[in-house]
Order: C-alpha cells, then sequence, then structure tokens
C-alpha cells in the first residue's frame, strides 16, 4: 500500500516529502534537509509482513522475508548510483534504517539500488536512473553478476549470502 496524493499526510515531516507526478511509478521521496554519508537518517518502523510486491521491500532470504513499509519511504525509486540503503541486516528490528551513502543535499531525491534487498523482483522495470553505471534492465539480484551488486555502495548480507550459493552451485 502507498500513500496516495489525495489527504497526503506525510509520514517524515520536515525530513521527507512524496513529490506527486502524473501517471504510473512516477512520484518520489525528497529529502528536505542535507545529511553527511553514512548517517542513520530514518528508522524502519511501522512495518508488517506482507506477500513480495512492488511495494515490498526484502527483509531475509525467503520467500515469505517481504515487509510493507506502510510510509513516505515506499515513495524511494532506484538508481543504480544510489544516495541511500535499508539496511534490514540486524536480527533486531528496531536496528533497521535507511543509511545515507553519500552526502544529501536538501532537495535530493532519495533513490536505494533495488537489487541490493531484492532476490527476484515482482515487477521488474527498464531503469530510468540516468547515471553513467545503469544496468537498464532491473529485476533483482539474482539476474546480476557478484560484481553488477556489490559495486553500490551496499548489499544485504541475506542477498550476498544467496549469490554465494548460487556461484557455489554453478562451480
Ligand atoms: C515502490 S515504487 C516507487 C515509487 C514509484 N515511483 C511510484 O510513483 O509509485 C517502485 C516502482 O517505481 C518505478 N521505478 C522506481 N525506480 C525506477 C527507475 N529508476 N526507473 C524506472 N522506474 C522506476 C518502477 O515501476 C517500480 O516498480
Amino acid at each position: 500500500m502507498k500513500p496516495s496524493q489525495k489527504s497526503y499526510v506525510p509520514s517524515h515531516p520536515g525530513k521527507f516529502v512524496v513529490e506527486f507526478a502524473p501517471g504510473d511509478f512516477q512520484s518520489s521521496l525528497k529529502s528536505l534537509k542535507a545529511f553527511k554519508a553514512g548517517q542513520n537518517i530514518a528508522a524502519i518502523e511501522g512495518t508488517t509482513k506482507g506477500p513480495k510486491a512492488y511495494t515490498s521491500v526484502q527483509c531475509g532470504p525467503g520467500e515469505e522475508d517481504h515487509i510493507e513499509l506502510n510510509s513516505d519511504l515506499v515513495y524511494i525509486n532506484h538508481s543504480c548510483e544510489p544516495n541511500v540503503a535499508f539496511d534490514l541486516s540486524s536480527p533486531d528490528q528496531s536496528e533497521w534504517c535507511l543509511r545515507s551513502l553519500k552526502p544529501i543535499e536538501a532537495g535530493d531525491h532519495l533513490t536505494f539500488f533495488y537489487p541490493s534487498t531484492e532476490w527476484d523482483m515482482d515487477q521488474a522495470f527498464k531503469c530510468a536512473c540516468g547515471t553513467k553505471t545503469c544496468l537498464g534492465s532491473i529485476q533483482g539480484a539474482k539476474y546480476l553478476s557478484k560484481d553488477e551488486l556489490t559495486a553500490r555502495g551496499y548489499v544485504s548480507p541475506y542477498i550476498l549470502k544467496l549469490i554465494e550459493e548460487r556461484e557455489a552451485k554453478s562451480s
């Protein structure tokens, strides 16, 4: 579920705001504040378990390990050169956070590298991030090499483990 433009109430007032745009999947999340690289910029809280969906974030290695964010963070788009990461690596959910990977200025759009958390995405898409290292088609980590995956600043440990299992099977 995504917050909709009708009766929009920001989930992170003063910090982030959704920029609603016409057309399917054209909206995004903008930062209202500057952050240094490597900061915990938001707690990941208020999540619920759910089936894999284009709005869900994978939080472990299994088919059942998907959460709905239930907040404006669902509007963070993918980039092949992301400025934030979802760090859901701790077994203690109270430590889950959104972390800046680079300095972020007020007005910057937040982006994360979707395959850093997603193994095999519910909805693949042609990437419009426009970066030099754009991979073109985004379907999940399953379809990438370890080098393509690890060059983006952060990969979830459960995704790295799945990559290593894949490599062990093919060797
Ligand atoms: C969870 S939504 C993110 C918010 C979305 N932009 C919206 O307006 O609802 C994920 C979807 O946004 C779109 N999207 C996100 N990043 C994208 C990118 N870099 N290029 C093209 N589409 C993207 C894709 O359709 C993807 O399935």
